[in-house]
């Protein structure tokens, strides 16, 4: 088995690098003001130019207008869109660029029904629902919740930390996780030790199966 790993909700280039450092696939830049976690097109392009290549750069946006996305567009480099609120898919289509649906699971059969209506995502993110937020919750949900069968590869989110990512993967068996706030000190700034920790666990229980 094998799971690659996203770090979300970098803010901060010694954090930037912690994450390459420690080996993660693909770091995300949350584009969503009211989030403590929000960086602007300037600041994620100056981060971004740390980054090597064969790690990806993914930008987080939730219910963002088309000129809002083209405008992060216009200065940063990214290789991937992440929607995280109420975006139709042709919305998501409507950029030219790859991109992936997050999906806030409360309860049975949502998933299934996302894999369908997105089926033109370059994968399904699944994250824990919650009444005040769109993401970022630290909270995780019921992953039994998550079908088997998929069409897509599913990233696994919402409330992993090194304490539950092997538990996780070994259950979940997800094309991917995605973490922020189990990785942060506080919000919007990481610690390179909980990285370096959550990415060993990763790796530890891909190699056990
Ligand atoms: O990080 C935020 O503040 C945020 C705000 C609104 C939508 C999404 C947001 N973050 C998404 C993520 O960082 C992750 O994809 C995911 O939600 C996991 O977060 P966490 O439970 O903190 O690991």
């Amino acid at each position: 088995m094998s799971a690659r790993v996203k770090i979300c909700g970098l803010t901060r280039p010694e954090d930037v690098d912690a994450a390459i450092e420690c080996g993660a696939d693909a770091l995300g830049f949350v584009f969503y003001g009211p989030s403590p976690r929000s960086v602007t097109a300037d600041q994620a392009a100056a981060l971004v130019r740390r980054i090597p290549a064969f790690v990806s750069v993914v930008g987080l946006f939730v219910n963002p207008s088309q000129q809002e996305v083209e405008a992060v567009l216009d200065k940063v480099p990214l290789d991937l869109l992440q929607f995280h609120g109420d975006e139709t898919a042709a919305y998501c289509s409507g950029f030219g660029r790859r991109w992936i649906k997050a999906v806030r699971v409360r309860e049975s059969g949502q998933i299934e029904r996302a894999f369908e209506e997105f089926r033109d995502s370059a994968g399904l993110l699944v994250d824990a629902w919650d009444p005040e937020k769109y993401g970022g919750t630290g909270r995780a949900f019921n992953w039994d919740l998550i079908p088997e069968d998929r069409p897509l590869p599913l990233i696994l989110a919402g409330g992993l930390s090194s304490a539950n990512v092997f538990a996780a993967v070994n259950q979940v068996k997800p094309w991917a996780v995605d973490v922020s706030g189990g990785v942060e000190q506080n919000k919007g700034i990481k610690d390179f030790q909980k990285i370096s920790h959550f990415i060993k666990e990763v790796h530890r229980v891909c190699k056990t199966d």
